[in-house]
């Protein structure tokens, strides 16, 4: 069932009934599955139902990672899995990680394929086209759109550490996520757990905004310098993603148990710094 609050009130509910900061992200790589659900007709959508059902209470949001699906020719196992987050689990927020960005006429396609195929809350998107290419997300305004701002790679400082004006870009972008930009309420940014100052500089410019955390775990992203950084003025605004490091704790037949345990350690280690 999905009710008619917004992203926003949805992630509130979550953060609170869970107490818990964690994104449990799903990344799902045949290559890693454990044996006995390899080369099955539907492993990625088994293996994913399997880590969601065992982790959907540590949870404040899953993040499906588009590519992984698309890759194998895998989207109805996509739909089929949101649609079990759905029904099962309805309180955790699913974000659909699809990094989008074009010209208005094709975003609005995106906007339809994120909202009404996937029936996602909300949706990541690529705003480095500006202003008129997330406009068509907007329009679904009970939606969130989650903004590339300062992103966890390396690479990511090339140009999102530009001067423009006197500011780094990655701070214009969330100078205008918190600003004009956000007209229904909706908008949400990422930074990366692996550059902890700027995500206190992200948190400076944006007041209470959600952020989405990708960078712990696989990535190294350090728990207490994120939390501590990013935390809201209530202790939480923050949603910290770890894909790889739960998906794929153990390769037996208990794989979601183990994925369980992860993400619990996971979820208590970033409550221990709110
Ligand atoms: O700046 C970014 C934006 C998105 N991601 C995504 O998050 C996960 C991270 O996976 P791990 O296995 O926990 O490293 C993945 O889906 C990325 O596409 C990011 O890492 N950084």
């Amino acid at each position: 069932m999905h009710t008619t609050s917004t992203f926003i009130d949805r992630l509130n509910a979550a953060w609170t009934t869970r107490n818990s900061l964690l994104c449990v992200g799903l990344d799902p790589d045949p290559a890693k599955f454990p044996a006995h659900l390899s080369g099955g007709p539907d492993a990625i959508f088994e293996f994913c139902k399997a880590i969601v059902d065992a982790t959907a209470d540590l949870a404040c949001a899953f993040k499906p990672q588009i590519a992984y699906f698309a890759a194998r020719r895998a989207e109805d196992q996509l739909e089929a899995l949101i649609a079990h987050i759905r029904e099962r689990h309805p309180e955790v927020p699913v974000i659909l990680d699809a990094k989008r960005g074009d010209i208005g006429s094709t975003a609005e396609q995106y906007a339809v394929e994120a909202f009404e195929r996937y029936r996602a809350d909300a949706v990541t998107v690529n705003p480095y086209m500006g202003r008129d290419s997330i406009e068509p997300y907007l329009a679904w305004s009970d939606r969130g759109v989650i903004l590339l701002c300062r992103t966890s790679n390396p690479g990511g400082s090339d140009l999102q550490f530009l001067d423009v004006g006197g500011e780094r870009l990655f701070e214009r972008v969330a100078r205008l996520a918190a600003g004009e930009w956000n007209h229904t309420g909706q908008l949400a940014l990422v930074v990366g757990a692996t550059f902890p100052a700027e995500i206190a500089r992200v948190r400076e410019l944006t007041g209470d905004m959600p952020l989405l955390v990708p960078g712990i775990g696989a990535q190294g992203g350090d728990v207490e310098a994120t939390v501590k950084a990013g935390r809201s003025s209530a202790g939480s605004g923050l949603m910290i993603n770890s894909s790889r490091a739960i998906l794929y704790a153990g390769k037996g037949e208990d794989f979601a148990q183990a994925a369980r345990a992860v993400a619990l350690a996971t979820r208590d280690a970033i409550n221990r710094y709110r």
